[in-house]
């Protein structure tokens, strides 16, 4: 396992790379989501005939909706729930969800019924999750971890606390979980365990620090 970081600086990384290295967040979203998708290929644990991504409206939800992109490329049988509100969606996230509308790839509501799928993707909420869980996160959460379903989440269990493995509220309990760049200190705790599972860590080029001089 590679150096753990804060959620703060995993923040301040993404930042840097974007804006002061130059490298664009869509770039990194891609990278991210290509990661994903081949993590949940190779993940026997998970079976993968019917797939269902749960999106926040943020970046997370962003990474989600690019591997539902590529599942649906693929021939993977997959569906999205949006939980939020779209029109406050980052805009990273409304640039992938024109491209999932180009594909028709559909969509279901609170009310679906998660035990028709047989994977669960979990893309609510990564490193900007910043108060407890609560309304239709909550539900949706819930829901999902009462479910038959396996669930394999982006980044950081939903709920979870990247920093302490604290659950705010209700978390995710996840398979398996690709992490971007770095995991993040609150994942590898002890009590994070039941909420992580299985653990990837995806390089999608965004690097703690390196020899050249203007770092
Ligand atoms: N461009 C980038 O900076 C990259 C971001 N990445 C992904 O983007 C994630 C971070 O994205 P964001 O910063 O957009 O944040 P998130 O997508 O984690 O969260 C979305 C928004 O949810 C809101 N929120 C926080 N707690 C809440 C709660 N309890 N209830 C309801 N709403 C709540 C916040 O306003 C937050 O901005 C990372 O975890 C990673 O998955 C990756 O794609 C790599 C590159
Ligand atoms: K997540």
């Amino acid at each position: 396992m590679t150096q753990a970081i804060t959620v703060e600086e995993s923040r301040e990384l993404d930042d840097k790379t974007i804006n002061k290295i130059g490298i664009p967040s869509l770039v990194l979203m891609e990278r991210a989501g290509l990661k994903i998708y081949e993590n949940m290929l190779e993940n026997h644990d998970l079976y993968l005939s019917n797939i269902l991504i749960l999106a926040g409206t943020g970046n997370n939800g962003g990474d989600g909706l690019v591997v539902a992109r590529l599942l649906a490329t693929h021939g993977y049988k997959v569906s999205i729930l949006i939980v939020g509100n779209p029109d406050h969606a980052s805009e990273d996230h409304q640039a992938q969800a024109r491209i999932c509308n180009y594909y028709q790839i559909p969509k279901v509501f609170m009310d679906a019924d998660f035990n028709k799928f047989t994977t669960l993707v979990d893309a609510l909420f990564g490193s900007g999750l910043s108060r407890n869980v609560g309304g239709d996160f909550a539900t949706v959460i819930d829901k999902a971890n009462a479910s038959t379903a396996k669930i394999h989440a982006i980044d950081i269990p939903s709920g979870l606390n990247g920093d302490t493995g604290e659950v705010m509220g209700t978390a995710i309990k996840a398979t398996s979980t690709s992490t971007v760049a770095y995991p993040k200190v609150g994942m590898l705790k002890d009590q994070a365990k039941p909420y992580t599972g299985k653990f990837y860590v995806d390089d999608i080029g965004i690097y703690r620090g390196t020899t050249f001089e203007n770092e």
